[in-house]
């Protein structure tokens, strides 16, 4: 079984934070600069697209992308789909059996439209933090830009779900992906102060 690729391609049109830093790529040294090969170089902001937010990007003393074990990022998976919510509590789970689940994926269909950030998205509540560290998940992801509210100050469901050791993947594109079970691929790069990382997330179905 192939792998299916649940990243947003990175390009100048990546919708982005408002404000925030937008992608870019050009060429910096170019065949015929050069004589020999073209060398890219490209500026972005870590939480554009499909990326993993490491415990510095909301707490100064939080762990950077260097030390964050890449093995939470690579294994089983359960998507499950939880589409059209406000909020998306602990009472949310009640229908699923989560036993042995490690990470999970959140399918919420908050963020409809890749290419246009989004005004409101579903927020998850310290609640659901709570249980998903009960439960032993250690890696929530989803389709979507933040786990709380845009306009958040607090980010309190980023604070919730870091007290209760589960990390953070955000930006996946789930449209074309059923609940079930699955093995994930989606690694940071190795930046070494880095408050998160952009990854090339993966899905692969187990049969
Ligand atoms: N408040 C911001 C201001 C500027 C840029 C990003 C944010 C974020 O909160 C990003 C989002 N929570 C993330 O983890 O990617
Ligand atoms: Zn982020
Ligand atoms: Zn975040």
């Amino acid at each position: 079984m192939t792998w299916i690729d649940v990243s947003q391609p990175l390009h100048a049109d990546v919708a982005t934070w408002p404000g925030d830093t937008t992608f870019s790529y050009e060429i910096a040294w170019s065949m015929a600069e050069s004589g020999s090969v073209n060398v890219g170089k490209m500026t972005l902001s870590l939480h554009l697209g499909t990326h993993i937010d490491a415990p510095f990007h909301f707490d100064d003393h939080g762990k950077r992308v260097i030390d964050l074990d890449p093995s939470l990022y690579i294994g089983p998976v359960r998507v499950i789909h939880l589409p059209h919510k406000v909020k998306i509590e602990a009472s949310d789970l009640d229908g699923h059996d989560l036993t042995g689940v490690e990470r999970l994926i959140l399918k919420t269909d908050g963020w409809p439209d890749k290419r246009v950030f989004p005004e409101t998205i579903p927020e998850l509540t310290p609640s659901l933090a709570d249980r998903l560290g009960e439960l032993g998940i250690f890696l929530i992801g989803l389709d979507l830009p933040s786990v709380d509210a845009i306009d958040s100050k607090e980010m309190s469901a980023h604070h919730a779900l870091a007290r209760n050791g589960v990390h953070i993947l955000e930006g996946l594109v789930l449209d074309n992906i059923l609940p079930g079970d699955y093995d994930l691929n989606a690694v940071p790069l190795p930046i070494v102060e880095g408050d998160g990382s952009p990854v090339r997330a993966l899905l692969r179905p187990i049969l």
